[in-house]
């Protein structure tokens, strides 16, 4: 049992359709952003992220990526304003990465990857009730995307980098508390947004998507230790180390881009 997909030849993106039909639909995500195009929307105001008194839980590795969850119970950090009509809560945040060297973000802009992506997960509890019911409605996640360039060592990255060995393979966790992923972010808010999906199975057509224009610079080193990682439990042999767990973007189809500057 368990997920029967991954980022392989046999069960990666091009062959996610035959369990989950969405992937060909009207606003599948990750898209390539070109600038140029994208839409400049006086409604669209900032965006804020109230992201002090959160509360990090755990750590773990789903076989896909390495997830951070948060205690979503109440609305002690949550993302408002730019496109959204009420506060989302933040419930998780992971990683796509790539290759050594290699691109490994999921949004392209003008048809240039980044070496990775950060996705902060948040839903709508004003509208409601679980975050599984949100993860099925069109307005019920917002995503905030943050790309990661290859740089310098990250000051505060390697509070997560550091742990990392303590979920190698999948199916592990362990507690992370303390942690406020505001140290993450880049000095500038601006982004672009559009509607679209999650970007794994099942694939739903409920994310209200927000990427930062400015990404955050990490080592090549600090992006190495993600690849520590497996894709495989502790007992299965083949060990499968994680990298390019990224979905290639998608047709934009009848959807405008917009953006604030
Ligand atoms: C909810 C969810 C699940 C997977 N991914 O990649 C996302 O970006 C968001
Ligand atoms: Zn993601």
């Amino acid at each position: 049992t368990g997920d029967h997909w991954g980022y392989g030849k046999e069960d990666g993106p091009s062959a996610w359709h035959r369990h989950y039909p969405v992937a060909k639909g009207s606003r599948q995500s990750p898209i390539d952003i070109i600038p140029d195009e994208a839409r400049r929307d006086s409604s669209l105001g900032p965006i804020f992220l109230k992201y002090d008194r959160c509360t990090s839980l755990s750590i773990a590795n789903n076989g896909h990526s390495v997830v951070v969850e948060f205690d979503d119970s109440d609305d002690r950090s949550v993302i408002q304003g730019g496109p959204l009509d009420n506060p989302y809560r933040l419930k998780q945040f992971h990683f796509h990465w790539g290759g050594k060297g290699c691109e490994g973000s999921e949004h392209t802009v003008a048809g240039v990857g980044y070496a990775s992506e950060l996705h902060l997960v948040h839903w709508n509890a004003v509208k409601y009730t679980t975050y599984e019911d949100a993860a099925t409605a069109p307005d019920g996640l917002a995503v905030l995307g943050i790309f990661l360039e290859q740089g310098d060592d990250h000051r505060w990255l390697h509070t997560i980098t550091d742990v990392l060995y303590m979920v190698k393979f999948k199916g592990s966790a362990t507690n992370f508390k303390g942690f406020n992923p505001k140290c993450l972010l880049p000095s500038n808010l601006h982004y672009w947004t559009y509607l679209g999906s999650l970007t794994t199975p099942p694939l739903h057509e409920s994310v209200i998507w927000i990427v930062l224009k400015e990404p955050i610079v990490v080592s090549e080193k600090q992006l190495g230790m993600f690849r520590i990682l497996q894709f495989s439990g502790e007992e299965e042999d083949q060990r499968m180390r994680m990298e390019n767990n990224f979905r290639p973007p998608q047709p934009l189809k009848e959807r405008i881009l917009k953006k604030r500057c």
